[in-house]
C-alpha cells in the first residue's frame, strides 16, 4: 500500500503541473501581445497546439508505454518536462525576442504533450500492480478527484495569485512577470517528480502476469476498438454523452476570457470562475455517488450533463460576478458527476479485453474534441460587437461570448436528454419524482390510484415472531367491533398465490428456485394479492390485517439473499403499484428464539431452514425499516404474553382508526367468520388456533 501511496501523491503533483503547464505557457503566449485579438489567438492556438500530437501520437503511447521500465519511463519523461518548461521563458529572458519565443513556445508545446501521452497510459498500467484488484475502484474515484477536483483549482489559485500580487512587484523585470514566474515553479516541480519516482517508488519497474502476447498490428487493434464504439448501443450512448460534455467544456474554456471581460471583473476573474468550475467538479465526483443514493446510474449520467448545460445557460446570462461562480460551481457538479457515472458505467458495460482501447479512445477524442470546440470558440468570441441589455436590476452586456456560450448549453442540453432517452432503465416512472425519491432514499414508484375508504394493517417479523397469531387476533377484535376485517397473508392468499406458495416453500433440494426468481415469484403473489384481495377490500372500505407484505421481501430477498434492497422495493413497488399500508406492526425476535417457536411443530420450510447470519440479516433490515419511518411502524419486541402485545396492537390500531372512521361498520356476528372466510381457517390453523 505505501508505494501506491507514493505513487497518488506523484500523481497528484504531475496532474498539478500539468494543469499549471497548460494555462502557464497560454497564459505567457498571452502576456506577449498587447492586442485584444492577438491576445485571444495566443491564448487558445497554445492551447490548440497540444492537440496534433493527440492525433499522430495517440492512438500509439499506449503500446509504446508498454514496452519499457515503466520507472524509468516516467522518470525521463518528467526529466524533459522539466527541460522544455522551464526553457520557454528562459528563451524569452535571454533573447527578449518575441517570434523567437513564439516558435521556441510552439515545438516546446508539442514536445510537453508527447510526453503527457507516454507518460499516462504508463501510470495507469503501472498502478493495478501496485494494489490489490478490490482497491482499484476507490483508487479510480480518487485520481479523478485529485486529477480534476484538487489539481486544477490549486493550479488556478496559483495563476489568480501571481496575477493578482504581480502588481505588487511589476517594476522588479521580465522574470518576475506572473507567467515567467509560474513556468519556473512548474519546471521545478517535474524535477522533483524524475526524483521522486526514479529512486523512492522502485516497484513501478515490477511487472505482474504473463509478458505481452505479440500480434495484432496497433492499428488494428485501435480500429477494432473504434467498431466496438459504434455497434454498442449503451457505450455509443455513453461517449457521446461524455464528448458532448467535453465539446460544452471546450466552448467555455476557448470564449472564457472574453466573457469573463464582460463581468467586468478584472483579469483574474477567468482564474476565478475556473477555479470555481473545478470546486464544482470536485464536489460532485466526492459527494455525488451519495447525494442520490439508489438513482439508476443511467438516468444519473443523462441528468448530471442536463445540469451542466443548465449551468452554461445560467453563465450566459448572468449579470453578476457572483452568478456567474454559481454557474461555474454547476456546470462543475454536472459535468464531474456524468464524467464518474460514464467511467463507472463504461467499466461495467465494456469488456476487460477492450477496455483500455476504450478509454484510449475516449482520451484520445476528449481532446480532440476539446481542442476543436475551443479553436471555434476563440476567434468568433473576437467579434465582440457588444451591446448592452439594460433590465431594470441590472445591465447586462450582451457578447458574442454570452452567445457562444448559450449555444453550448442548448448542445449539452440537448446532447443530456438524448443520453437520457436512449439508456433510460425506468421508462413509465416520472424523472423528477424519481430524482426526489432517490435523493431522500426511496427511489422510484409510480403509483396505482387507489381509491381507499379502508385501512391496511401488515404484520412483519421473523419466523416464529407471532405473526399469525397476532394477525388472527387483531382481525377477530375488529370483527367484534364491527368493521369488516379482512384477513389475509403472504405468500398464497389467492389461487395464484396459492400456487406460487408451493413452489417456494418446498423444500426440495434442485427444484428450490434460484434467489431472482424466488424474489419474483414472491412479487408475484403480492401482485396478484393486491389486485384480487387488498385492493378490492380497501375500496369497499375494509380494514386489512395482511401477515406479510412488502418489508418481507426486502428483508429476506434484498437483504438476506443480497439481492440489495433498493432493488426489491422496487420490484415490490411496481407489483403493488405502490400501495403502501397504513400501519405496519414489526414483530422483533431474536432469531434463535423465534425460529425454536416456529420450529417446535417439525422441520421447518426452506427458508426456516437457512443459517442463523441470514435471519440476523432479515431481522436488521425489519429494523433499519421501521427506523426509517417511525410514524408508518409499531415495533413490539419479544417478551410479553401473547395477549399483552394484542392489547398493544388492538390500542395502536384503534387509535389510528378513530382518525379515520370511514372504514365501515357491519356488524358480523363472532364466530360467524370460522365458517365463511376460509382464509382465516388457514391462518388460524397456522397458527395453531383451530
Ligand atoms: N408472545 C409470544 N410469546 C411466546 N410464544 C409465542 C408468542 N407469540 C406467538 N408464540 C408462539 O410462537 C409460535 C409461532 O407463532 P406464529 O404466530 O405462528 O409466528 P409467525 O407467524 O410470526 O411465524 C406459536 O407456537 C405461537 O403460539
Ligand atoms: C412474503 C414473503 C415471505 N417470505 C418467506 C418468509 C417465510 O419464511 C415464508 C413465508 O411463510 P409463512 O408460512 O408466512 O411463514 P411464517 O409462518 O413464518 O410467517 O416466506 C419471503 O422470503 N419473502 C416474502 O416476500
Amino acid at each position: 500500500m505505501r508505494p501506491f501511496r507514493r505513487l497518488w501523491a506523484v500523481l497528484g503533483l504531475a496532474s498539478f503541473g500539468d494543469w499549471l503547464s497548460l494555462f502557464a505557457t497560454a497564459g505567457f503566449a498571452q502576456s506577449l501581445f498587447d492586442d485584444m485579438a492577438a491576445k485571444g489567438f495566443a491564448f487558445s492556438g497554445t492551447i490548440i497546439l497540444r492537440l496534433f500530437p493527440s492525433l499522430v501520437f495517440g492512438p500509439i503511447a499506449g503500446v509504446f508505454a508498454d514496452r519499457f521500465d515503466r520507472r524509468k519511463t516516467m522518470a525521463v519523461c518528467d526529466l524533459v518536462r522539466f527541460a522544455l518548461i522551464a526553457s520557454v521563458p528562459t528563451v524569452y529572458i535571454a533573447t527578449g525576442s518575441v517570434p523567437l519565443t513564439v516558435t521556441w513556445l510552439a515545438i516546446a508545446q508539442i514536445c510537453i504533450e508527447i510526453t503527457v501521452l507516454v507518460w499516462t497510459p504508463t501510470k495507469e498500467a503501472a498502478v493495478p500492480n501496485l494494489l490489490p484488484p478490490e482497491k482499484y475502484e476507490t483508487a479510480n474515484q480518487l485520481s479523478l478527484a485529485t486529477t480534476y477536483g484538487i489539481a486544477p483549482p490549486l493550479a488556478f489559485g496559483i495563476l489568480a495569485a501571481l496575477e493578482r500580487g504581480s502588481a505588487i512587484w511589476s517594476d522588479v523585470g521580465i522574470w518576475a512577470q506572473p507567467m515567467v514566474i509560474a513556468l519556473y515553479i512548474d519546471a521545478a516541480m517535474f524535477l522533483t517528480l524524475a526524483i521522486t519516482v526514479y529512486f523512492f517508488i522502485p516497484e513501478i519497474s515490477g511487472r505482474s502476469g504473463a509478458p505481452r502476447v505479440k500480434g495484432a498490428s496497433v492499428w488494428s487493434e485501435f480500429l477494432e476498438g473504434w467498431r466496438y464504439v459504434r455497434t454498442t448501443e449503451r457505450v455509443k450512448g455513453l461517449i457521446y454523452g461524455m464528448l458532448g460534455a467535453f465539446s460544452g467544456a471546450g466552448i467555455l474554456i476557448g470564449s472564457g476570457t472574453v466573457y469573463a471581460g464582460t463581468l467586468g471583473a478584472g483579469d483574474a476573474a477567468f482564474y476565478i470562475l475556473a477555479v470555481f468550475l473545478f470546486l464544482g467538479l470536485g464536489a460532485g465526483i466526492a459527494a455525488g455517488p451519495r447525494l442520490i443514493g439508489e438513482l439508476s446510474r443511467l438516468r444519473w449520467f443523462g441528468m448530471s450533463i442536463v445540469l451542466a448545460g443548465a449551468g452554461l445557460a445560467l453563465d450566459a446570462v448572468a449579470p453578476w460576478l457572483w452568478v456567474a461562480l454559481l454557474g461555474a460551481v454547476i456546470i462543475g457538479l454536472g459535468a464531474g458527476m456524468a464524467f464518474l457515472a460514464g467511467i463507472t458505467l463504461l467499466q461495467k458495460e465494456v469488456g476487460d479485453e477492450i477496455r483500455g482501447r476504450i478509454f484510449g479512445f475516449i482520451a484520445v477524442s476528449a481532446r480532440v474534441i476539446l481542442m476543436v470546440s475551443m479553436t471555434i470558440a476563440a476567434p468568433l468570441v473576437g467579434w465582440q460587437a457588444a451591446r448592452q441589455l439594460d433590465l431594470g436590476v441590472a445591465v447586462i452586456n450582451i457578447s458574442m461570448s454570452r452567445i457562444l456560450l448559450f449555444a453550448a448549453a442548448a448542445l449539452v442540453v440537448w446532447l443530456g436528454i438524448t443520453a437520457f432517452r436512449n439508456m433510460d432503465d425506468k421508462p413509465g416512472v416520472p424523472v423528477l419524482a424519481d430524482l426526489w425519491s432517490s435523493l431522500r432514499g426511496r427511489p422510484l414508484s409510480a403509483a396505482v390510484p387507489t381509491d381507499s375508504k379502508g385501512y391496511f394493517v401488515a404484520f412483519e417479523g421473523g419466523e416464529g415472531a407471532g405473526k399469525s397469531t397476532q394477525a388472527v387476533k387483531l382481525a377477530a377484535w375488529l370483527k367484534l367491533r364491527g368493521y369488516e376485517a379482512v384477513l389475509t397473508r403472504e405468500p398464497g392468499a389467492t389461487d395464484i398465490g396459492m400456487r406460487i406458495r408451493t413452489l417456494l416453500l418446498d423444500t426440495g433440494g434442485d427444484s428450490a428456485p434460484d434467489p431472482r426468481a424466488e424474489a419474483l415469484l414472491y412479487a408475484a403473489d403480492r401482485a396478484q394479492h393486491v389486485d384480487k384481495i387488498i385492493r378490492p377490500a380497501l375500496e369497499r372500505g375494509a380494514v386489512v390485517v395482511t401477515d406479510r407484505y412488502i418489508d418481507s421481501s426486502i428483508a429476506y430477498q434484498g437483504s438476506g439473499r443480497s439481492l440489495g434492497k433498493g432493488e426489491i422495493a422496487w420490484v415490490s413497488a411496481w407489483a403493488t403499484g405502490g400501495l403502501k399500508p397504513d400501519l405496519t406492526v414489526l414483530l422483533d425476535v431474536e432469531p434463535e428464539d423465534g425460529l425454536h417457536r416456529a420450529k417446535a411443530g417439525g422441520e421447518g420450510d426452506r427458508l426456516e431452514q437457512e443459517q442463523l447470519e441470514f435471519h440476523q440479516k432479515v431481522r436488521q433490515t425489519f429494523l433499519d425499516l421501521a427506523e426509517a419511518e417511525p410514524k408508518r411502524y409499531l415495533v413490539i419486541p419479544a417478551g410479553p404474553t401473547v395477549d399483552e402485545i394484542a392489547h398493544t396492537v388492538r390500542e395502536a390500531v384503534a387509535e389510528r382508526l378513530d382518525i379515520r372512521t370511514e372504514a365501515t361498520r357491519t356488524e358480523t356476528a363472532w364466530p360467524g367468520l370460522d365458517t365463511d372466510n376460509s382464509q382465516w381457517n388457514n391462518v388460524a390453523e397456522e397458527a395453531g388456533r383451530p
